[in-house]
């Protein structure tokens, strides 16, 4: 597996950017005219407040309680970094909030509380209770942690979960189920060696005992060392229930012949040593965060027939949270739960542990570089599994309303899973899909602009996201001063520098430009400028002899001028058959619009082509191509030359016999709305078009801009495509995240 390398500065820049924090909030209806106003406010907000007065669950159905959970914390156990108070642990929790929304489309806020008093936190979260369909409590130490849940869950008729108890208890416990089963073991044979015994311990070995594991074959330990029956210093109630019967009083003692570890606990609190001294294919999870007890490294080389996990992504069989909360609490607000109880926790365990026994669909097992099968580096499945918000839910929700504490039933659970299937935004997963394939590509990729600090910080962040070689066009003490200004100084050992002006194929380079240009009015002195001092044409010339397998320019200079000079090396004009896709991301939707680069006023059988050329790209993004050729126009009228002939496109698809679907002239509004479309029964597409063709260049640029602007939209693109290499051309306003986009476009070859 790869591994993904960030740094500090890394760290604090997508913390800081584009606006500080990791999420905003925004309305969900319209509030734009006095209308508006009217309704959402005074007066016409006081008709849900009576209706709720009259009948509090109609709450469920004219707020958003139903599907609001707070993450609470008062930061005295972050993480495995320990008692850093409220404030610091604002990070995490917002982290967390960023988590509910990305893998479950649950709205979650963060709220940290500034006390360590058990009492205040459950007079406070109490009183929150009507906001709120859920309560998940987050890094609180334990004991108090203990304390706080039991006493808000008698209290509180919504949720109240502390995940580092029982999020924690779930994925071990289904990674468990997995990893002994891949080691021919069972739960009632194991000897279990617990390490932490807080909160998340404590929950691990609760529940693992409900699921068979045997009293005496557990031992846990703490800062003091083994847990056993007489024991008087650090303990506490919780900790006593599971004192063992035993002579062992240290962890190395402990860890001699066990069958299985389990750490939450703090860095490196295992040594080889320990893990030596363990049985046949023993099971280590070693779950602290952000380090491990002891990492994958370090165990596996004394134990080859070891079977490791921890809490990090960057390792295979990540054990965290992560995997339960966010489809726990999907699965119990669905059928307005009183309370996740421990039968929804256990099927949450085992619908993960199934999860992971099935077949795993490319784009997941992409996303980490490597096949994906059942086996000691795959025991539970990856966070980015698209499958499990469909798969996990169902089953927390049907153990929900099986043991009563479903308010509100769900009847149709086929409908349910459906309902389930396209409630996630699929830009994530496109995103997420193609970042993947850029992983497996492992493509070198040039970066042209090597003094543009936003391109220089796409080619680390390319490099270190583990997709391929970044190489640099620049010199190399210019890089370096500006990395080092943007705080990545350590980057320029990790990136390959090219200079033109050392470059050993410079010959070759020339020869080749010559060849191509010199019936072009281009002399040898012309030749030798272009090649040794215009960056796009060397880093053109390196594309096409092989020197690199993808191509990102234009960050710094108009993308005309870019492609005037990309034309001197590759044929990328409209005549060669080049087209610009542009991808429009926005509120969940996906619409691509052609040609954004190339064409400036296409015949009909240009955009016949521009059509094929999209549909390409949406495949290759993995969208299912309907082309709509639009215009002022629909089908015909109002008349008009300009709008003819994008149904002639249409007509010259039909002699062609492609294997999508498309149809024109049209409105974008009938292209795009289902009820709009309806009014043309004939039309041929089978829902709302996701390729819009348009009759010319300054259509696009005007669509793109004003989304962009006006709404917000993520644009990725132009998309170069009809090009002989993965040639890709940013705008000049992009950021970071744009260009990094663009070489994972290159990387991918979606063009
Ligand atoms: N992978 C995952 O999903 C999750 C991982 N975790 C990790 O588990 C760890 C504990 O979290 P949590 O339970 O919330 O914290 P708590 O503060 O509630 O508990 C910490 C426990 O760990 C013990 N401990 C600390 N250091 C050592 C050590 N060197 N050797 C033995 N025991 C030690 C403490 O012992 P004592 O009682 O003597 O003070 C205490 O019992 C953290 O690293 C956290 O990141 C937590 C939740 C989820
Ligand atoms: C993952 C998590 O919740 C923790 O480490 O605290
Ligand atoms: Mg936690």
């Amino acid at each position: 597996m790869t591994k993904t390398k960030i740094t500090p500065e890394e760290a604090l820049l997508y913390h800081l950017e584009p606006r500080p924090g990791k999420y905003e909030i925004t309305a969900s209806t319209p509030m734009a005219t006095q209308r508006d106003l009217s309704l959402a406010y005074s007066p016409g907000v006081a008709v849900p407040v009576q209706a709720i007065a009259d009948a509090p669950e109609t709450v469920y159905d004219y707020t958003v309680k139903g599907n609001m959970v707070a993450v609470i914390s008062n930061g005295t156990a972050i993480l495995g970094m320990g008692n850093l108070g409220a404030m610091a642990s604002k990070p995490v929790m917002e982290g967390k909030a960023v988590l509910f929304k990305r893998f479950a489309d649950v709205n979650a806020i963060d709220i940290e509380l500034d006390t360590e008093d058990p009492d205040e936190i459950i007079q406070a979260v109490k009183l929150m209770g009507p906001t709120f369909g859920g309560i998940n409590l987050e890094d609180i130490k334990a004991p108090e942690c203990f304390i706080i849940e039991q006493r808000l869950k008698e209290l509180m008729d919504i949720p109240v979960f502390h995940d580092d108890q029982h999020g924690t208890a779930v994925i071990c416990a289904a990674g468990l189920i997995n990893a002994l089963e891949l080691s021919g073991k069972k739960i009632e044979d194991v000897r279990i060696v617990l390490n932490g015994a807080g909160a998340a311990g404590i929950a691990c070995l609760e529940l693992l005992k409900t699921m068979g594991a045997r009293h005496d074959n557990c031992i846990m330990c703490d800062t003091k060392g083994v847990i056993y029956q007489g024991r008087t210093e650090g303990m506490n109630q919780w900790k006593s229930a599971h004192a063992a019967r035993t002579e062992l009083r240290t962890l190395e003692e402990a860890m001699a012949g066990a069958d299985v570890f389990l750490g939450v606990s703090a860095k490196g609190a295992v040594t080889p040593e320990m893990v030596r001294s363990m049985a046949d294919n023993p099971v280590i999870f070693a779950m602290a965060n952000p380090d491990p007890e002891i990492t994958p490294e370090e165990a596996q080389a004394v134990r080859a027939d070891a079977i490791v996990a921890t809490g990090r992504s960057d390792y295979p069989n990540q054990v965290n949270n992560v995997l339960g909360f966010p489809y726990l609490f999907r699965g119990a607000l669905d059928i307005h739960a009183r309370a996740i109880n421990d039968e929804m926790k256990i099927a949450c365990a085992r619908a993960l542990a199934q999860l992971a026994r099935e077949d795993v669909p490319d784009e997941v097992a992409m996303a980490y570089g490597r096949k994906l099968s059942f086996g000691r580096d795959y025991i539970i499945p990856t966070p980015f599994d698209p499958r499990l918000i469909y798969t996990i839910p169902p089953a927390v929700a049907k153990a929900g309303m099986d043991t009563g504490v479903a308010r509100r039933p769900i009847i149709d659970l086929q409908g349910y899973e459906l309902a389930l299937k396209s409630r996630m935004d699929p830009t994530a997963s496109i995103l997420q899909g193609i970042h993947a394939r850029a992983k497996a590509a492992q493509a070198r990729m040039i970066f042209a602009e090597g003094d543009d600090p936003r391109v220089l910080r796409a080619a680390v962040a390319y490099q270190r996201a583990g997709m391929g070689k970044a190489l640099v066009v620049g010199r190399e003490q210019d890089v370096r001063e500006k990395l080092e200004a943007t705080g990545l100084g350590d980057a320029v050992r990790e990136l390959e520098v090219v200079n033109a002006a050392n470059s050993r194929h410079m010959e070759a380079y020339k020869s080749f430009l010559y060849n191509r240009l010199q019936r072009g009015g281009f002399d040898s002195y012309d030749i030798q400028r272009l090649a040794t001092r215009d960056r796009h044409v060397f880093s053109a010339l390196m594309l096409a002899h092989g020197h690199g397998d993808g191509l990102v320019t234009g960050a710094t200079r108009k993308s005309a001028y870019v492609m005037q000079l990309i034309n001197h090396v590759f044929d990328a004009k409209a005549s060669d058959g080049a087209v610009g896709v542009t991808a429009l991301l926005h509120k969940g939707r996906i619409v691509l619009i052609a040609d954004t680069l190339v064409h400036e006023w296409p015949e009909a059988e240009d955009l016949a082509d521009i059509a094929i050329k999209s549909a390409r790209v949406a495949r290759n993004l993995g969208l299912e191509p309907r082309v709509a050729f639009v215009s002022f126009s629909t089908f015909g009228y109002p008349v008009s030359e300009r709008a003819a002939k994008m149904g002639e496109a249409s007509r010259v698809l039909d002699g062609m016999k492609v294997d999508f679907e498309y149809e024109g002239e049209m409105t974008v509004d009938v292209a795009l709305n289902k009820t709009a479309m309806a009014q043309y029964p004939f039309c041929r597409l089978t829902g709302p078009a996701n390729i819009l063709v348009v009759p010319a260049r300054h259509s696009s640029s005007i669509s793109i801009k004003l989304m962009q602007e006006m709404a917000g939209a993520t644009v990725i693109g132009p998309i170069l495509t009809g090009v002989s290499k993965p040639i890709q051309i940013c705008g000049v306003n992009s950021t970071v995240n744009d260009i990094l986009n663009m070489a994972v476009m290159a990387a991918c070859k979606v063009g």
